[in-house]
């Protein structure tokens, strides 16, 4: 259950963009087009990234065996330090250095900052370090969407205690489109969207995705992104897109919403 200090939300256009770590090596032009017109047309953006798989690189240079379980990364003690600096330290300083190349004033942020996630251990039993968000510091957010910032928020988030949890980027996406009362959340990835035998869907219902998760259609990564999709409509965020660099996609919304 996510709760957020304030249920105020104001009158703005919001969006969360989510980039996946399959994405984030090349950022294409096209990409940064469809951004710049988002904000154009009057949309204050936030961003969420993740970085699967970099830290994959960083653990097998470690030598760090890794298992994914239902598209959740088990984290031991020391793969956190890894999931940690890679996020953190290379790829949200990248990010933020492309975005303030294009001419966006980009703000870097993870969970600690603000105490922007605030977390408790998911199940340490069968995944260790990492993190159930409990509470999200959206005041914070908007305080640097009302000054035109872009908040580039990594997915780490943090305990009462000071230590540093790994959560899904997906799932971090998800809890502050909801936080910010945002209108879309969009999962960036390296489909064009949700593909069922062969063909990318126009759009999907929460109940199709039961069914294709069920079935084997939807598998791997893409499980928690439509999961996360799923809460995220529950919580009352009208619609969730999988989307590729172009931002077109599939478009996941409750039956009344497609209509
Ligand atoms: N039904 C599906 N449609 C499209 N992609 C799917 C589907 N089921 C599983 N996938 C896989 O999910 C991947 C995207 O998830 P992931 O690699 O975790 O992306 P990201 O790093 O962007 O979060 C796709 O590249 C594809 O291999
Ligand atoms: C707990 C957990 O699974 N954390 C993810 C965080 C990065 C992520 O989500 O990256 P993508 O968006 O590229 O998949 C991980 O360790 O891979």
């Amino acid at each position: 259950m996510i709760t957020s200090k304030s249920m105020h939300h104001t009158e703005r256009k919001r969006v969360v963009i989510k980039l996946g770590g399959s994405t984030l090596e090349r950022l294409s032009e096209g990409f940064f087009t469809r951004f710049n017109e988002l904000r154009n047309e009057g949309y204050e953006v936030v961003i969420v990234h993740g970085g699967g798989p970099f830290i994959n690189e960083a653990l097998k240079e470690t030598g760090i065996e890794s298992k994914i379980d239902h598209g959740i990364r088990v984290t031991c003690e020391k793969s956190i330090e890894i999931v940690k600096q890679v996020l953190i330290g290379n790829v949200n300083t990248s990010l933020v250095h492309q975005l303030n190349r294009n001419a966006v004033e980009a703000i870097g942020l993870n969970g600690f900052d603000g105490k922007l996630l605030e977390c408790s251990m998911l199940d340490e039993k069968r995944y260790g370090f990492v993190g159930n968000i409990h509470a999200v510091n959206q005041t914070m957010i908007e305080k640097l969407l009302v000054a035109e910032m872009v908040p580039v928020i990594s997915c780490i988030g943090s305990t009462n205690d000071g230590f540093a949890l790994n959560i899904n980027a997906d799932t971090v996406a998800s809890a502050i489109a909801f936080a910010i009362g945002a209108e879309s959340l969009l999962l960036v990835t390296d489909t064009p969207g949700i593909k069922i035998e062969n063909q990318i869907k126009q759009s999907a219902t929460p109940g199709q995705i039961a069914k294709w998760i069920e079935n084997g259609d939807i598998y791997g990564g893409m499980i928690p992104k439509v999961n996360a999709a799923v809460a995220c409509l529950d919580a009352g965020v009208a619609t969730v897109q999988v989307v590729d660099q172009y931002l077109t996609g599939t478009m996941i919304a409750f039956e009344e919403v497609l209509n």
